[in-house]
């Protein structure tokens, strides 16, 4: 399905002056009842083909973005994102709402409600019908393509991330650490993370070999 860029416009914010790219596609695939567009945003800052530029790939969490919740490490990786990228004066942070790792808001809130009954973030979404992570990278792997984006520093503790972008031919020449302190609420949520989802964690250096192994682990 071909991308369409809808908007391009300055962005001033209180961290940086970002250009802001706004993308729609349509989706169709068998898990989804019906087509729909999907959406997501990129903000850019500086010349992003003068360096590989830091990329991160950020899901949507209204609950974590906006009311920086304290049951995952959303707001504060967003943070971390835009932080990182203003310190070098050079990235793309694409902002993608496959909320609640696809299943959307009100099912992941249906989630927290299994969790509180003892069930893991994993186990929550399989109660409830729904595969584990729905998420692909997709949409965001074209933008990069559309905006020639071919080696990326690449912000993210998650392997499929690591997998769509090599899959689509874009080098990830360094795996930049998305841990961002844990608290009380977000432990348990963190480690099912790395221990049933396979998230790297702290300063684990980024080979390929990790993703070949990932993809092999996910095929059998
Ligand atoms: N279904 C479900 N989604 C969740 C839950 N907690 C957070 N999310 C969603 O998970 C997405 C973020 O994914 P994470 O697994 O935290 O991290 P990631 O983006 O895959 O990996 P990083 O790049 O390392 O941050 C967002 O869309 C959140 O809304 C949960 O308990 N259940
Ligand atoms: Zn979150």
């Amino acid at each position: 399905m071909p991308l369409r860029k809808i908007a391009d416009i300055k962005f001033p914010t209180c961290h940086a002056n970002f250009r802001l790219l706004a993308f729609e596609r349509d989706r169709i695939g068998a898990q989804f009842a019906e087509a729909h567009t999907e959406t997501a945003l990129a903000l850019i800052l500086g010349d992003i083909h003068s360096v590989p530029p830091i990329v991160r790939i950020h899901s949507q969490c209204i609950t974590g973005d906006v009311f920086h919740s304290l049951r995952c490490d959303c707001h504060d990786q967003l943070h971390l994102a835009l932080n990182r990228i203003v310190e070098e004066g050079v990235g793309v942070l694409i902002y993608e709402q496959q909320e609640g790792r696809g299943i959307g808001l009100l099912e992941k809130l249906r989630a927290y409600e299994l969790q509180e009954q003892g069930f893991d973030t994993v186990d929550a979404n399989l109660h409830l019908g729904h595969e584990v992570d729905l998420r692909d990278y997709a949409l965001p792997t074209e933008i990069l393509r559309f905006l020639t984006v071919r080696s990326v520093r690449l912000l993210t503790n998650n392997p499929d991330k690591m997998n769509a972008l090599h899959a689509a031919d874009i080098a990830i020449v360094e795996r930049i650490s998305a841990d961002v302190p844990q608290n009380s609420h977000s432990a348990s949520y963190l480690s099912a993370k790395r221990e049933r989802l396979g998230h790297l964690s702290g300063q684990e250096p980024f080979q390929l070999q990790h993703v070949a192994d990932t993809v092999f682990a996910a095929a059998k």
